[in-house]
C-alpha cells in the first residue's frame, strides 16, 4: 500500500480536543459517574493524562485493564473509522474511565478522523475472500451522522 494512501483523507481532517475533570469521588465505583465503556468515532484518539489513573481497556479476554499514566506518555486508542477502513485488522479499544484515585483527575483527549466527504471503504489490502469487506460504504459526514443519531449513553 503506498505510504501516501490517506493523504487524500486528511486534507481537511476532523481534529478535537476535550478538557475533562472528573471530581474527586465520594461515591463507589458502581455508583459514580465516569465515562461508560465506549470506542471513540474518528480514527485513533490521542489522550493526555495526569498523573491520576482512572481510564481502563477492555482486552481481548474481556478482562479491563488500567491504562496507568506513565510520566512524558500519551495513550493512543484506534477508534471507529480506522477499524472500519482496515476491515478490523485494527480494532477500536474499548475502554471507559472510572475515577477511584481519591483524587480529582484531568484528561485531555485529542480525536482526529478522516474529512467529513471521504468515503469510509476498506484499503484493499483488508479485504480478500477469507476476510469480505464486513461494513457498508458510506462517508465519514454520513457514519458520524449514522452514530450521533443512534448515540448510545457514553459514546464519543
Ligand atoms: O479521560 C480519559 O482518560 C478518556 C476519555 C475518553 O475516553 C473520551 O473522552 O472519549
Ligand atoms: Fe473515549
Amino acid at each position: 500500500m503506498p505510504e501516501d494512501y490517506f493523504d487524500d483523507y486528511v486534507k481537511h481532517p476532523e481534529a478535537g480536543m476535550r478538557i475533562i475533570h472528573y471530581p474527586q469521588q465520594e461515591a463507589s465505583a458502581v455508583d459514580q459517574n465516569g465515562i461508560g465503556a465506549h470506542t471513540d468515532f474518528e480514527c485513533f484518539t490521542i489522550v493526555t493524562q495526569d498523573g491520576n489513573d482512572g481510564l481502563e481497556v477492555l482486552n481481548k479476554d474481556g478482562y479491563w485493564v488500567k491504562a496507568k499514566p506513565v510520566p512524558d506518555a500519551f495513550v493512543v486508542n484506534i477508534a471507529d473509522c480506522f477499524m472500519r477502513q482496515t476491515n478490523d485488522f485494527f480494532v477500536s479499544t474499548v475502554h471507559r474511565v472510572i475515577n477511584k484515585s481519591g483524587r480529582e483527575r484531568y484528561s485531555l483527549p485529542f480525536f482526529f478522523g478522516f474529512d467529513r466527504s471521504k468515503r469510509l471503504e476498506a484499503v484493499p489490502s483488508c479485504v480478500s475472500d477469507e476476510n469480505p469487506m464486513k461494513y457498508p460504504i458510506m462517508t465519514s459526514g454520513e457514519y458520524y451522522h449514522y452514530r450521533a443519531t443512534n448515540a448510545k449513553a457514553g459514546s464519543s
